[in-house]
């Protein structure tokens, strides 16, 4: 089913638009990540900036080119931040994630998420338990990983998608929703899951891949093509999640468009 959809073409343009443009990304992301999401980032050429207190959220929002909401270890200072980031996001037009991180499985975090929903972000990027969690349909894990597969978390995604453009959901193969499309992307690498912030790190890129791309369907599946690709290239090296973190940094770095052509796994029947 695809009433839009993506090609191989579209995800090489974005990741030309990517090294071409630089793209700043404000993030207000969890504690465990900042600097594995500012090293990703980087690694995959954009531009990060932690601006994440509620007196310049909504000021630097106005600047980025995309804002990263992301609730992993949410205090009461950064979840003002993030109503006021993703507001402002909106007001400005500017592409704006949210990332539930632990959503279903916490109670009080769930309903931040949810209220913030009502300024519509671009794309909603989570594992497929919280994905699950945030639609309030049965699955949600109990802690940050995940429980569900992303196939199984489709229904939940669709129900969403009058708060969101876009849902992706991600596992071991990733399914990216939108309104009349369904893009599944396969490949990867396990050891993904072994590594803390991964997540996280993809959906910063997700912001950054949607600031540069024509529509937010075309951002969040090259964003998880680059990963994909990215922790493929890394798992050639190492099969152990220390090296394979850096590994990884460094994939990112060394995703270019024929390996791209060679590797991705896109599926939109
Ligand atoms: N079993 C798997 N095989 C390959 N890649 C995976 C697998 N599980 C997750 N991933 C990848 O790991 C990254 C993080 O996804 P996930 O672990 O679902 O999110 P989170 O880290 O937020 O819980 C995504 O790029 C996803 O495609
Ligand atoms: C371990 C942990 N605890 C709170 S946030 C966090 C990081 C989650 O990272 P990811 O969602 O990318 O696995
Ligand atoms: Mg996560």
């Amino acid at each position: 089913m695809s009433a839009s959809t993506v090609t191989l073409d579209d995800i090489v343009a974005a990741h030309r638009q990517m090294r071409e443009r630089n793209p700043l990304v404000q993030c207000l992301t969890n504690t465990v990540s900042v600097q594995f999401v500012a090293n990703a980032l980087l690694a995959a050429g954009a531009a990060p900036a932690m601006v994440d207190n509620p007196e310049e959220a909504a000021g630097f929002a106005g600047i980025a080119d995309a804002v990263l909401v992301n609730l992993g270890t949410p205090t009461a200072a950064q979840v003002e931040s993030s109503r006021l980031a993703s507001a402002a996001a909106r007001e400005a037009g500017k592409p704006w994630v949210l990332d539930p991180v632990g959503a279903g499985g916490l109670p009080w975090r769930t309903q931040v998420a949810v209220e913030l929903l009502a300024n519509h972000p671009s794309v909603i990027r989570a594992n497929a338990s919280e994905v699950m969690g945030l639609a309030g349909a049965r699955g949600a894990s109990r802690g940050v990983d995940s429980s569900a597969r992303a196939a199984d978390s489709v229904d939940a995604a669709r129900s969403l998608l009058d708060r969101a453009e876009i849902v992706a959901a991600s596992g071991d193969v990733d399914h990216v929703v939108g309104q009349g499309s369904l893009v599944k992307l396969g490949g990867g690498s396990a050891l993904l899951q072994r590594v803390t912030a991964t997540g996280c790190a993809l959906g910063a890129l997700t912001a950054a891949y949607c600031s540069i791309s024509p529509n937010a369907l075309i951002g969040a599946v090259a964003a998880h093509a680059h990963v994909a690709v990215a922790s493929e290239i890394a798992a050639r090296s190492t099969s152990r999640p220390g090296s394979f973190a850096a590994a990884f940094l460094d994939g990112l770095d060394t995703v270019d468009e024929s390996l791209l052509r060679e590797l991705v796994r896109l599926d939109t029947a």
